[in-house]
C-alpha cells in the first residue's frame, strides 16, 4: 500500500495494491479465465517463436495492425503508412501523443471525468488541462477559450460507458478542423462495444482535421500484459510523433505481435461474441446482486468490462467503502480520482472490472453490499 489517502492516491496505485491477492475487481485488465480457443494459441507460442523470428517485422506488424483493427471497423486505419506505429501498452502511445501536443500548445480540453493516468500524462508533459463534459463533446461545439490546442476525447469513456457518437464525431472533427485545434482520441475500450466501431479514420480523414488516435489491444484477451497500444496519425497532423516514438522504442516484440493477431482472427471467428456476453452477463449477475438493495448500478446501458456503482447517502462513501473492502480482501476502484477536475463528483461511486470469471464478480458485488449494509 502506497500509505497515502485513499482520496489523493492515484487509481492505478490502487490497483497495484490489488494486485497482492484478494478478489481483484480493480483494474480494468482482462483476468478471466483462456476460452478453450484462446488456450490453443497460448499453447502454440513455441511455435509463434519460430514463425517471428523467421518472419519480416514489418510483415507481422501489419499483418498484426490490420487483423486488429479491420475486426473492430477501423478500415481506413493508416496501415502502411509510416504513420501507424505499435507500442508497449496504450499508455506508453499516450505519454508520446502528451509530449507531442506538448510541443504544440500549453493547454488541452479533456474529456471529464475518465481514468485519471490521462490526465497525470498530460500534465507530466506540462500540459494546462480545461475540463469538457461527455455531452458538451458530443454536442460537437464545446465552448473553448482560444489557448486550447487540442481535445482530448476517451471513447469508450472510462468509467461512464459513454460513447462519442458517428455524428457527434464529424461534428467534433469539423470544430476541431474550423478552430485549427488537434483531436486525439482514446479508444482503449472500442473493441467491447459495437457502437465504437464505426470508421473512425475515415470521418478523421474527410474532416480535415489534425488527429491522433490510440488503439490498445489490453483490455480485450487474458493475455498477462502481452499487448499492444496502436498509436496513428493523420497525413496532416503536424506533429513530432514518430520521431518521439523512435526515442522510446525500436519495436514491440513481433512474438506479442503474432500472438495478437492469433486472438483477433479468434476474436472475429465467435471471440468477440464470447467476449461481449460475459461482459453482459457479468453486468447482469451484478444488478441482480444489487436489485433491491441501497447500492444502484449507475450506468445500466454501459458495455464496457468495467461498471459504475452509485452508493446511498446514508451509507459510508465511496473512500470509506474501498477501505472497508479491502480490509474484507476486496479490491473496488473509488471513483473520485476519475472525476480529475472534481474529486467531490465521485465521492458516492465505486467501480467493479467485469473482465472475470461470473464467480469474481458475483461475489466482489455481495461482498460490496455486505459492507455497505455493515456501516
Ligand atoms: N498506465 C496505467 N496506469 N495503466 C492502468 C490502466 O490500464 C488501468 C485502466 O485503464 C483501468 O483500470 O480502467
Amino acid at each position: 500500500p502506497s500509505g497515502a489517502e485513499p482520496d489523493r492516491r492515484n487509481l492505478t496505485s490502487m490497483e497495484t495494491d490489488a494486485l497482492v491477492g484478494g478478489l481483484n475487481v480493480s483494474d480494468g485488465h482482462p483476468r478471466m479465465p483462456l476460452t478453450t480457443a484462446q488456450r490453443a494459441i497460448v499453447d502454440s507460442l513455441p511455435a509463434l517463436f519460430d514463425e517471428a523470428e523467421k518472419r519480416v517485422f514489418e510483415e507481422i506488424e501489419a499483418e498484426a495492425q490490420q487483423t486488429f483493427l479491420h475486426g473492430i471497423g477501423q478500415h481506413r486505419a493508416p496501415i502502411g503508412t509510416g504513420r501507424l506505429v505499435s507500442c508497449y501498452s496504450s499508455s506508453v502511445a499516450m505519454d508520446i501523443t502528451a509530449r507531442a501536443l506538448a510541443h504544440r500548445t500549453d493547454t488541452i480540453a479533456l474529456v471529464h471525468p475518465t481514468f485519471d493516468n490521462i490526465p497525470d500524462l498530460l500534465r507530466g508533459r506540462g500540459l494546462k488541462l480545461l475540463p469538457v463534459p461527455e455531452a458538451e463533446l458530443a454536442g460537437g461545439e464545446p465552448e473553448l477559450p482560444d489557448e486550447v490546442g487540442a481535445v482530448f476525447v476517451t471513447t469508450p469513456n472510462n468509467p461512464t460507458g459513454w460513447v462519442l457518437s458517428e455524428d457527434g464525431l464529424r461534428r467534433l472533427a469539423a470544430f476541431c478542423a474550423r478552430t485549427g485545434r488537434v483531436l486525439a482520441m482514446d479508444t482503449c475500450f472500442r473493441a467491447q462495444d459495437e457502437r465504437a466501431q464505426y470508421d473512425t479514420y475515415a470521418i478523421l480523414e474527410e474532416s480535415g482535421a489534425q488527429w491522433v488516435v490510440i488503439e490498445d489491444t489490453g483490455k480485450l484477451w487474458p493475455t498477462l500484459e502481452l499487448k499492444a497500444g496502436f498509436l496513428a496519425w493523420g497525413e496532416h497532423t503536424d506533429l513530432p510523433l514518430l520521431e518521439y516514438f523512435s526515442d522510446v522504442l525500436l519495436s514491440v516484440s513481433p512474438l506479442v505481435l503474432l500472438m495478437l493477431t492469433r486472438f483477433a482472427q479468434d476474436a472475429e471467428r465467435g471471440g468477440y461474441a464470447e467476449l461481449h456476453g460475459l461482459i453482459a452477463r457479468n453486468r447482469r449477475a451484478l444488478a441482480e446482486v444489487l436489485d433491491g438493495g441501497p447500492v444502484r448500478l449507475t450506468d445500466p446501458d454501459a458495455r464496457i468490462s468495467v461498471a459504475r456503482v452509485t452508493l446511498p447517502e446514508d451509507g459510508p462513501d465511496a473512500v470509506a467503502l474501498y477501505d472497508e473492502l479491502v480490509r474484507r480482501g476486496t479490491h473496488v476502484l473509488p471513483c473520485g480520482p476519475f472525476h480529475w477536475d472534481r474529486p467531490q463528483d465521485g465521492v458516492r461511486q465505486v467501480r467493479l472490472a467485469l473482465a472475470r470469471s461470473g464467480e469474481d464478480v458475483v461475489r466482489a458485488a455481495r461482498a460490496l453490499v455486505d459492507a455497505v449494509r455493515a456501516r
